[in-house]
C-alpha cells in the first residue's frame, strides 16, 4: 500500500492507494480517534459490488455500521438527498465522534461529504472512491457540495476527509463510459501542472483503457500527488486552486444546461478544455501543436471534443456568469499557455468570451 500525505496542518491526513486494500479499511480507521458507531453511505450500485467488502472489513475491526443508501447518479447530488441521510443520521444516533464512511463515485464522495461536514456542524469523514474520477480527484481536496437546479456544486464547503483510500481494484467493474470519464480529469494534471505526466499518458493511455493495474497506480499516484500539491498551497480556492478548474467553466455549463446525468462530469470537462484550448490558441496564448495535442489525447481516451449541437450559445455564456469563479461579474477563465502550464484569466472582456462561443 503507498501513502501521499495531504499536508494541512491539523487537517493533514493520508491516500492510501494500492490493489485489493479494501480490506484494511476497518483497520485504518481504527487509527483515528472515532466511536463506533458508522455510517456508511453509499449508492445502490456500488452497495451491491462492495458493500459487503467494506462493511467486513469495518465489523472484523469493531465498528457497528449502518447504510445510508442513495439513488445513482447526478439528479440525486440535491439537498433533499442530504435531507434524507439527515434523517438516518440522527435515528441512528449519529454523534460528533461517529465516522460517516463513503464509498462511492463523484456523486456520492460529493453529497456524502457535505452531509459530513454539516450534521452537528461536522463529524469524522472517510472517503472510499470507487470510480476513477474520484480516486484521482473528487476524494481528494475537500469540496464538498450539492447541485442546484441552475448550478454544479453552488451549495457546498471545504471539509477535508480523515483519510482516503483508493483501491484500484474496484475500478474492474467500472463501465468502460466511467473509465473514460476519470480519464478527462487526468488529463486536465497533465495540463495544468505536469509536460511529464501528459506524454506518460500519450505513451499509456491505451493500457489504462484497458484497466491495467500497474498503469492505474501510477495515474492515481501521480493524480493525487498533483492534487495534494494545489490544495497544500491553496485550500480554499483564494488563487491557485483555481487551476484544478480548467475545462469546467464550460464543462459545468454544459452539465447544467443539458440536464444533470445527460453528460458525465468527465464528459463534460473534456469538451471544456477543449473549448478552452481553443480560447486560448485564438488569443495567442497557446500554441496549434500544444492544442492538436490535447485534442488528439483527449480523443483517444474516447472523449468527445465538440459542445453539443443543440446548446444556445447564449445559454452557455450566460451560465458562465454563476460560475463559482466569476467574481464582481467578470468571467474568470483557465487557458493554457503550453502543456504543463495554465494561466488563470481575469481580464478577458465579456464581448470577447461571447463572440468567441458565437461563432
Ligand atoms: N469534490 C471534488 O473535488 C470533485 C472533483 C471532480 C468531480 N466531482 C464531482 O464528482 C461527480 C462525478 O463523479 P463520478 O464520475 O465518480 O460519477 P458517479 O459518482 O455518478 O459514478 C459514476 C457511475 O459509476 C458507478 N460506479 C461507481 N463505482 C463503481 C464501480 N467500482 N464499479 C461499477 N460501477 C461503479 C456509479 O454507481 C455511477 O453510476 C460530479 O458530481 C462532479 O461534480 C467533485
Ligand atoms: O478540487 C478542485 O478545486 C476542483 O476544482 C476539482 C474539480 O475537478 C471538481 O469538479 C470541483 O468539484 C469543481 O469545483 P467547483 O468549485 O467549480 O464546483
Ligand atoms: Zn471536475
Amino acid at each position: 500500500m503507498e501513502i501521499i500525505k495531504v499536508d494541512l496542518g491539523d487537517r493533514s491526513y493520508p491516500i492510501y492507494i494500492g490493489a485489493g486494500i479494501i480490506s484494511e479499511l476497518g483497520n485504518c480507521l481504527k487509527k483515528l480517534p472515532v466511536g463506533k458507531n458508522t455510517l456508511l453511505i453509499t449508492n445502490s450500485t456500488v452497495r451491491n459490488l462492495y458493500g459487503p467488502d467494506a462493511e467486513k472489513s469495518l465489523k472484523e475491526a469493531g465498528f457497528d455500521v449502518t447504510f445510508g443508501e442513495i439513488g445513482d447518479g447526478e439528479q440525486n447530488k440535491t439537498l433533499a438527498t442530504a435531507g434524507r441521510l439527515y434523517d438516518l443520521a440522527f435515528d441512528k444516533e449519529i454523534d460528533r465522534k461517529s465516522p460517516v464512511v463513503v464509498l462511492g463515485g463523484g456523486v456520492t464522495g460529493d453529497v456524502g461529504g457535505f452531509v459530513a461536514a454539516t450534521y452537528l456542524r461536522g463529524v469524522p469523514f472517510i472517503q472510499v472512491p470507487t470510480t476513477l474520477l474520484a480516486q484521482v480527484d473528487s476524494s481528494v481536496g475537500g469540496k464538498v457540495a450539492v447541485n442546484h437546479p441552475r448550478g454544479k456544486n453552488i451549495i457546498g464547503v471545504f471539509y477535508q476527509p480523515g483519510f482516503v483510500l483508493a483501491d484500484v481494484n474496484l475500478l474492474k467493474t467500472l463501465p468502460p463510459r466511467e473509465l473514460r470519464s476519470g480519464l478527462a480529469e487526468v488529463i486536465k494534471y497533465g495540463v495544468i501542472w505536469s509536460a511529464d505526466f501528459f506524454a506518460w499518458l500519450e505513451e499509456n493511455i491505451e493500457a489504462l483503457l484497458a484497466g491495467n493495474t500497474e498503469a492505474l497506480i501510477h495515474v492515481v499516484r501521480e493524480s493525487c500527488r498533483i492534487k495534494a500539491k494545489v490544495v497544500e498551497e491553496d485550500e480554499t480556492e483564494g488563487g491557485l486552486r483555481a487551476i484544478l478548474n480548467y475545462g469546467h467553466t464550460v464543462g459545468h455549463a454544459v452539465e447544467a444546461l443539458a440536464g444533470y446525468g445527460k453528460y458525465t462530469h468527465g464528459e463534460a470537462v473534456g469538451i471544456g478544455m477543449v473549448s478552452a484550448a481553443r480560447l486560448a490558441v485564438a488569443l495567442g496564448l497557446l500554441n496549434i501543436s500544444d492544442l492538436s495535442r490535447i485534442e488528439a489525447l483527449i480523443r483517444r481516451a474516447g472523449l468527445a471534443l465538440e459542445l453539443p449541437d443543440n446548446l444556445a450559445p447564449k445559454d452557455l455564456v450566460d451560465s458562465f456568469y454563476h460560475d463559482k469563479k466569476a467574481a464582481g461579474g467578470r468571467l474568470t477563465f483557465v487557458l493554457p499557455l503550453s502543456i504543463g502550464k495554465v494561466s488563470i484569466k481575469k481580464n478577458l472582456s465579456d464581448e470577447l468570451i461571447e463572440k468567441f462561443f458565437n461563432q
